[in-house]
């Protein structure tokens, strides 16, 4: 979108002159009082958290919004933040409602047809991508965030008040090994399958397979003592590892040629991922439905025929093996 147009002739897919993808920085970064943005980083001024006052825009399919759905959810959040659901395939008008598609809903807050409509009614002359997730305040018709990372840091920490589950995702003790496993996967594992997927030169390719796999290798190895992405306790860490592995065996290994390896084929990161995929409240936050259709017939540059493949269809509820190590999830997680 330019200037609060949308645009049809602006690349799907952007990379720089070596063929690397590059991905856009989001530009609505308001953070909402109370928040915790870093060990010591508390928000003072900002929108206040209130119940029935915000809603988040997603896609079931995009691992960004997943990351908010997901604290959403083991927090207790469902009754003080409001969802909207987009059609999973994006085609050139972008991100669209099509609440006909199972999954999915209209736009709530104002009948709208497309999310674009809503970032230009955030500012009429928005420039940038239109992009989910997207925090929404209701009271000030405004987006306050479009960031995940950010947006799930608000979630977790400033609603403590209405939260119905006593979870704290960014605790004590642990929040500069979070920001640190955050900050370390982002370019070879969260970002780095998009990094192979969208590459444009063998090199570029090649590189972000390299760092992807060296660093799963790593973790396999991590995770076969240590249950949880920053040590014994479920953090936010756990939350931004698991989108990209949930989507890892359906999506990345074959439509973004990360093949090295499946995550079935580790055996600490797939009993990792069993374990999440099995606390309770993740279940409803997960749409593989929606995942396969979105990356298979949204991108016909990387696949052109639009076929959704039917396999591999990893058993995620599986017993995962992993009560013996030290830790465990959140006693109140309901
Ligand atoms: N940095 C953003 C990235 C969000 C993002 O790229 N979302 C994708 C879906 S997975 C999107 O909406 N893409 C639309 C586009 O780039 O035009 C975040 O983490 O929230």
């Amino acid at each position: 979108m330019i200037d609060g147009e949308w645009r049809y002739d602006v690349e799907q897919i952007q990379s720089d002159e070596t063929g690397e993808f590059e991905r856009d920085t989001t530009s609505f970064r308001d953070w909402i009082a109370g928040t915790r943005r870093g060990p010591d980083d508390v928000v003072e001024d900002g929108p206040e958290p209130e119940a029935g006052r915000y809603h988040l825009y997603v896609s079931y399919a995009c691992p960004w919004a997943h990351r908010t759905l997901l604290t959403r959810a083991l927090n207790g959040l469902e009754d003080v933040v409001s969802v909207d659901v987009v059609d999973p395939v994006r085609k050139n008008e972008g991100w669209e409602f099509a609440p006909e598609k199972p999954g999915c809903t209209t736009e709530s807050q104002y009948g709208y047809d497309f999310l674009r409509e809503v970032y230009a009614e955030a500012d009429e002359d928005y420039t940038g991508r239109v992009t989910v997730p997207v925090l929404w305040d209701k009271e000030e018709e405004t987006i306050v965030n479009n960031e995940s990372e950010e947006i799930m840091r608000m979630l977790d920490t400033a609603f403590g008040e209405y939260a119905t589950n006593d979870v704290d995702l960014y605790p004590e003790g642990y929040r500069e090994d979070v920001d640190d496993v955050i900050d370390d996967i982002y370019p070879v594992i969260n970002n780095g399958v998009y990094r192979a997927g969208f590459a444009e030169s063998q090199e570029a390719y090649d590189d972000a397979v390299a760092d992807l796999f060296d660093a799963l290798d790593q973790w396999d190895e991590t995770l076969a003592d240590q249950r949880y992405a920053a040590g014994d306790r479920l953090t936010l860490a756990d939350v931004a590892m698991f989108t990209t592995l949930y989507r890892f065996d359906e999506v990345y290994h074959t439509h973004f040629k990360c093949n090295e390896k499946r995550i079935a084929d580790y055996e600490h990161l797939w009993g990792y991922l069993r374990e999440l995929c099995q606390l309770p409240g993740v279940e409803p936050t997960l749409h593989m439905d929606h995942v396969k259709n979105h990356y298979y017939r949204s991108h016909p540059d990387v696949n052109p025929s639009n076929l959704v493949p039917v396999g591999p269809d990893p058993d995620f509820f599986a017993p995962h093996g992993r009560d013996d190590l030290p830790g465990g999830p959140p006693t109140d997680l309901a």
